[in-house]
């Protein structure tokens, strides 16, 4: 297995923002975890990439004890993470944003693989712009994802990286995707509040309520389910 989590509660005082939460991943996967506002998905992100500890249960990666594991060791053992406000690193250019990504998870600046990603993420003509001020929106998703992807994950976690583009923009965007996913045999994991994306883009979907897994399985049957209904409509109808 890929990412294994077995019984995951992260605890912030009384409030159990992760409950109980098992599920994995085998390589190659492509997940949607979704719920309502608060209901923990990016809780459970920052449990897996490192950024909170988990009160109980147990996390591996590829075998390893995942809890165990120092944040800045989790890049370098292939768990990549793009965040919903792209963070370009200032005053460098867009190709450079992916060289200090790729040396910081790998120990070395992988030229090919940077070309490749730029290429793959059409970022090529902006390759030597400054990052932080000349890209537009798509652009600057495409480059945050681009970082993830220059740690040479087998994990990408996307954290709402389409949410504010319009619809057609977010099709070629999940086209992209689709594509990244194909040539690197990534597996992904995906928090994305538009049914629509998470329906083309995820055969598997682990839907989150107050922190509880509530339902597991493909979009369609997620979605229909009455319990999922509910959790998004506040218990109004089934
Ligand atoms: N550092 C923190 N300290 C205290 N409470 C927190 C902290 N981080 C998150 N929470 C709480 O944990 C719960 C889960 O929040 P989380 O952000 O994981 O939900 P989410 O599903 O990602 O929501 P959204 O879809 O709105 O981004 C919420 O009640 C939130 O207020």
């Amino acid at each position: 297995m890929l990412l294994e989590l077995d019984g995951i509660t992260v605890a912030f005082g009384g409030l159990i923002a992760v409950g109980d939460v098992s599920f994995s991943m085998a390589e190659g996967d492509v997940l949607g975890l979704v719920g309502p506002n608060g209901a923990g998905k990016t809780t459970l992100f920052n449990a897996v990439s490192g950024l909170v500890r988990p009160t109980r249960g147990k996390a591996h990666f590829l075998g390893r004890d995942l809890v165990a594991m120092p944040i800045h060791t989790r890049a370098r053992a292939g768990i990549g993470r793009a965040f919903q406000v792209p963070q370009p690193m200032h005053e460098l250019t867009v190709r450079e944003n992916l060289m200090v990504a790729s040396r910081f998870a790998t120990g070395r600046v992988d030229k090919q693989r940077i070309e490749e990603i730029l290429d793959l993420l059409k970022l090529g003509h902006k390759a030597d712009s400054d990052a932080a001020t000349s890209l537009a929106l798509t652009e600057q998703k495409a480059l945050e994802v681009g970082k993830a992807l220059a740690t040479n994950p087998k994990l990408l976690m996307l954290d709402e990286v389409l949410a504010g583009l319009e619809t057609a923009g977010k099709r070629a965007f999940m086209h992209t995707l689709s594509e990244v996913r194909q040539r690197y045999g990534l597996a992904l994991l995906i928090i994305e509040h538009d049914i629509e994306t998470i329906t083309r883009l995820c055969p598997r979907v682990v839907v989150l309520n107050f922190g509880r897994l509530i339902a597991e399985g493909s979009p369609e049957s997620v979605f229909n389910d009455p319990e999922v209904i509910r959790s998004y409509t506040g218990g109004e109808a089934a």
